[in-house]
């Protein structure tokens, strides 16, 4: 019979599994209870729902059979069973999520080797080659008739034939390899270690995991005055507890458990940043445990990243990632929701309506937003980390829905600003406002140096008033969504020349402007099509023009925009503002009336030194570099 090959990419797996040498080679057996389990949910799911079957909870479980003699380790089970489809198409093949996310991951992991790669993520069925040197699957799928075995000794393929099996179910036959001078793979066949390692790794796995296992009793036991007399025999024990972890006893479970339990789950190396535990009773009862990672995951900011909860019903698995748990703003968040008011034979469309469904994702919603505000509040290093994470997920909750959730998101943002090296929150920067200033202020640019150094800045600076930092692309969308926050207007700082001016200052202005109207209409006609107008600034300290944007669109807004949809003509307005105390204004003034040509040179100049300064790019960089060459 010919044998088939292994796809390349679990080729690379397998290769990486037999050759391990990974310390924790025990953690196959997690794996393939892991999926015995997933394959008894899938059929009790479909007995649940389909009266058909006649199956119960209790029917089920997952058996352990070591062979010292023979050294084969086996493990049944008797759920859903594969086909030889299935077979193909999951044993042949790794194209699924996550073993897709391990293959990615571990291209980043090269750079840091000593990462416990295998160890973390959910390698599955193929790391039961670290162990065995042969494999036989025997499987039955529920409804078939037929079984299929499928055989491999590892990176030289695989064999498929049809074979008897009585029950629906799988059988992993595993051919355990000899000890070698560093390895015992010998403990994989003791009773003893294998219990272990259950107890250790799968407690919480919903169905008996059972083993038959040597016991000894006094056979005189209940006799008062005979002397004990042991004998030893064998019983079916169950080794796992088989309490979820999220309906144990909290006193009952450690922290280490639950970011173990996370980490296993939800394919992460490093222990989440905050675990939630819910506990509701009443109207609606469930029990949740929610996790917010310490980081982003590698796809989260990508499409291939889908949000949800997985969604049980007393025990019962009945979906894997439920959308309607989590709102989109708080997506990173992972987790379990156990309900026994939610209904098994709930189709997907009516789930999306059920009512139990609305009430506990609200809850959950409020639950995860008082945490993160607890976090701020108590350990301002830890919401910081979360922050560099998913900061800018809250801040697209701020837009999202024409702004509908700001009011649960405003407390949750943070940004840098003129007040110090550390981030604030809007509560923090309104806590700091002087007496007389009106308004929250904020600067935008590409970085925090480019916008300290905005000359827009220095007059407010001077003012004493605090100037939050954007520079995150949709910053200003956040700040156009938000408004205000308790009752003061946030502003750009290009715009609040008006509000920040004293009457006698804006009087100066105009006297100016109107001193100078010669010289700024000349300007202006020099930088026709390019400024809407040029004008004398009340903001300016030491450099002798800057640049601002009137109307609706910012320079920040007009790149933000082109970046997103490049065929969009639409462009800030541009205003020329002049110091008309600086020298560089005396001189301009000279050679208009003396050298106009010279003078138009100038013009052009301080427009394109503006463009740099507001962070813009220069139109037409190298004829500016020939009008300065040429002054020079
Ligand atoms: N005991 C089993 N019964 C039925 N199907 C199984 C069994 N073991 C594995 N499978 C099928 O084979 C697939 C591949 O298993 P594997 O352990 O390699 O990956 P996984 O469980 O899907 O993902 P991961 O372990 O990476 O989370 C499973 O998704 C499942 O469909």
């Amino acid at each position: 019979m010919a044998k088939k090959q292994f796809k390349a990419e679990s080729k690379r797996l397998l290769d990486l599994m037999i050759n391990s040498i990974y310390t924790h080679k025990e953690i196959f057996l997690r794996e393939l209870i892991s999926n015995a389990s997933d394959a008894i949910d899938k059929l009790l799911y479909l007995s649940l729902t389909d009266s058909g079957t006649g199956l119960s909870r209790s029917d089920f479980y997952i058996r352990i059979e070591p062979d010292r003699e023979k050294r084969v380790l086996k493990l049944s089970d008797n759920g859903i069973g594969m086909n030889k489809e299935d077979l193909e198409s999951n044993l042949g093949v790794i194209a699924r999520s996550g073993s897709l996310q391990f293959k990615s991951d571990m291209e980043q992991a090269k750079e840091q080797e000593d990462i416990d790669i295998i160890g973390q993520f959910g390698v599955g069925f193929y790391s039961a080659f670290m162990v065995s040197d042969k494999i036989t699957v025997i499987s039955r799928k529920y409804g078939d008739e037929e079984g299929w075995k499928w055989q491999s000794s590892g990176a030289d393929g695989y064999t498929i034939v049809p074979c008897e099996k009585e029950t629906q179910g799988t059988e992993i036959i595993m051919e355990i390899k000899p000890d070698t001078d560093g390895e015992d793979y010998s403990r994989f066949l003791n009773e003893n270690s294998l219990a272990a390692l259950v107890k250790k790794y799968s407690d919480y796995i919903r169905y008996p995991v059972q083993m038959e296992m040597e016991h000894s009793r006094n056979k005189n036991a209940g006799q008062a005055d005979a002397e004990p007399e042991w004998e030893t025999y064998r019983e079916v024990d169950t080794l796992n507890s088989m309490v979820p972890i999220w309906q144990r006893n909290k006193s009952e479970v450690t922290e280490e458990d639950l970011n173990q339990f996370y980490k296993e789950k939800f394919f992460d190396f490093e222990d989440p940043l905050k675990t939630i535990r819910v506990d509701a009773e009443g109207l609606i009862s469930y029990k949740a445990l929610l996790f917010i990672p310490a980081k982003a995951s590698y796809d989260y900011y990508t499409k291939e990243y889908k949000k949800g909860l997985q969604l049980y019903s007393s025990g019962v698995l009945i979906m894997d990632r439920c959308e309607e748990l989590v709102p989109e703003h708080f997506r990173f968040v992972r987790g379990v929701v156990d309900s026994p008011d939610i209904s098994l034979n709930i189709s997907r469309e009516m789930l999306q309506q059920t009512r139990h469904l609305t009430a506990i994702a609200s809850n959950i919603e409020k639950k995860i937003q008082g945490e993160l505000e607890k976090i701020m509040g108590s350990d301002r290093e830890a919401y910081e980390k979360f922050w560099q994470a998913f900061g800018l997920q809250l801040k697209y909750g701020v837009m999202a829905d024409f702004g509908a959730h700001k009011d649960k998101l405003k407390d949750l943002l943070l940004f840098p600003s003129s007040a110090g090296e550390k981030l604030t929150s809007l509560a923090e920067y309104v806590g700091r406002m002087k007496e007389d200033q009106k308004s929250i202020y904020y600067a935008t640019g590409e970085n925090i140096q480019m916008i300290a150094s905005l000359p827009q800045t220095e007059y407010i600076r001077e003012k004493g008033y605090e100037i939050l930092y954007f520079t995150d692309e949709v910053d200003e969308f956040v700040a156009q969504a938000l408004m205000a926050y308790d009752g003061k207007p946030i502003q750009s700082i290009s715009r609040a020349d008006a509000d920040l001016k004293t009457d006698e200052e804006k009087k100066e202005i105009e006297k100016q402007a109107e001193e100078n109207k010669d010289l700024l209409g000349f300007a202006a006609d020099v930088l026709k099509g390019r400024v809407k107008e040029a004008r004398i600034s009340g903001k300016l300290r030491s450099q002798p023009v800057c640049l601002t944007a009137e109307g609706p669109l910012s320079f920040e807004m007009e790149k933000y925009l082109k970046q997103v949809q490049p065929e969009n003509e639409m462009k800030a307005e541009r205003v020329l503002e002049f110091n008309a105390e600086h020298p560089v204004f005396g001189k301009l003034k000279e050679l208009q009336k003396t050298d106009p040509e010279k003078a138009e040179t100038y013009v052009k100049i301080l427009y394109h030194q503006a463009e740099l300064m507001a962070g813009l790019p220069v139109e037409d960089p190298s004829a500016f570099c020939e009008m300065v060459a040429g002054l020079m």
